[in-house]
């Protein structure tokens, strides 16, 4: 595969810089890549496992020359950052980032990129509950989709480059504008999220009655919902606090559905349950069908092999 980026800059060495990084080796798809994490202890930890060819001390020295700058540090904390590295970019780099809300990354990053400095923010459809520096691996990106938000009047060559970089780590691509990226991604993750989040905190409260029988005889379902609720506080807060309006507007939805269904369940409506998890299951089929079934249970996944 051929080089797309000469220099990458990852600021945050989390799960998706580090999955990057492992994905830019498979691929060859940058020169060199330099990192910089904010606490002393992550860098130590990805000179240790050989995550970047250097770890740099400060954002300033990690994005000079850069042709590539990612900001992969949780979404309340992009701004900052990019306030930070702006003055040292390179005439004619492109900065992007990889977190899950665009509409407030657009309106709190843009303002901090300088002229002649491209600005191409993007969302890889891809995680784990795991974070950190250890916990990333090359084919997290692998046939899932990576969600391309330029802003108005972007340059269509810093674009279309960005997007082959993507494609060369493994993704699918798919272009939307801020506001339609954040209301699908609150129906397909940040809502989810939140549910889990709510369902494992009632089963704690219950456990205090019923004996820790919750933790011994937790099914499949609940030990997906556990695995999604053990996602980063501190990123999963930033979202729900940066995509206020559509998870706001598709939380009112989705309680509308909930009484619907508690109805039909004391009314004894089983024609109605019937019908809804009917369609419920067609949904999940089409997903499997699609080959994106790869949050699936999986336990080790963080251990495949980087
Ligand atoms: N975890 C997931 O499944 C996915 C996460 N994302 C997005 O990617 C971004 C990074 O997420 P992860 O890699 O999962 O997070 P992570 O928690 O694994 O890593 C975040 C990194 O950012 C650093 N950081 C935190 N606050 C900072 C600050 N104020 N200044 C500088 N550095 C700071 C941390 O030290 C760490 O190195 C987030 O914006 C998140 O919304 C996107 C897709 C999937
Ligand atoms: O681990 C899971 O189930 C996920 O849903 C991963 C994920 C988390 C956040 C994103 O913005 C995108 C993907």
């Amino acid at each position: 595969m051929t080089v797309v980026y000469e220099k990458v800059a990852l600021i945050g060495l989390g799960l998706i810089a580090s999955s990057m990084f492992w994905a830019m080796k498979r691929g060859h798809v940058a020169g060199h890549v330099s990192g910089y994490a904010r606490s002393a202890e992550t860098r130590d930890t990805a000179r240790r496992i050989g995550l970047c060819d250097t770890v740099c001390d400060s954002a300033e020295e990690a994005v000079k020359d850069a042709d590539l700058v990612v900001l992969a540090v949780p979404v309340g904390a992009m701004a900052s950052v990019a306030q930070a590295i702006a003055p040292y970019l390179k005439a004619g780099a492109t900065v992007t980032d990889v977190g899950s809300v665009k509409g407030t990354v657009l309106s709190a990053v843009g303002p901090h990129i300088p002229q002649g400095v491209h600005f191409v923010p993007a969302h890889p459809m891809a995680g784990t509950e795991h974070s950190g520096p250890e916990s990333g691996f090359a084919t997290l990106f692998d046939n899932r989709w990576c969600l391309i938000v330029p802003p108005e009047g972007a340059d269509e060559t810093a674009v279309v480059r960005l997007e082959d970089y993507w494609k060369a780590l493994g993704a699918n691509i798919e272009r939307m504008d801020p506001e339609h990226h954040d209301l699908v991604c609150a129906v397909v993750s940040h809502i989810p999220h939140l549910i889990a989040y709510t369902m494992v905190g009632v089963a704690d409260d219950l456990q205090r009655v019923t004996d820790q029988e919750v933790i011994r005889f937790s099914a499949a379902g609940f030990r997906d919902f556990t695995r999604i609720a053990a996602s980063d506080p501190t990123m999963w807060r930033d979202v729900f606090l940066t995509n206020k309006d559509a998870t706001i507007e598709m939380l009112g939805r989705f309680t509308e559905e909930l009484f619907a269904l508690q109805r039909a369940i004391r009314t004894g409506d089983g024609e109605q349950l019937h019908a809804y998890f009917t369609r419920t299951r067609a949904i999940r089929r089409s997903i499997l069908e699609a080959g994106q079934d790869t949050d699936a249970p999986d336990f080790g996944r963080a251990k495949v092999e980087r």
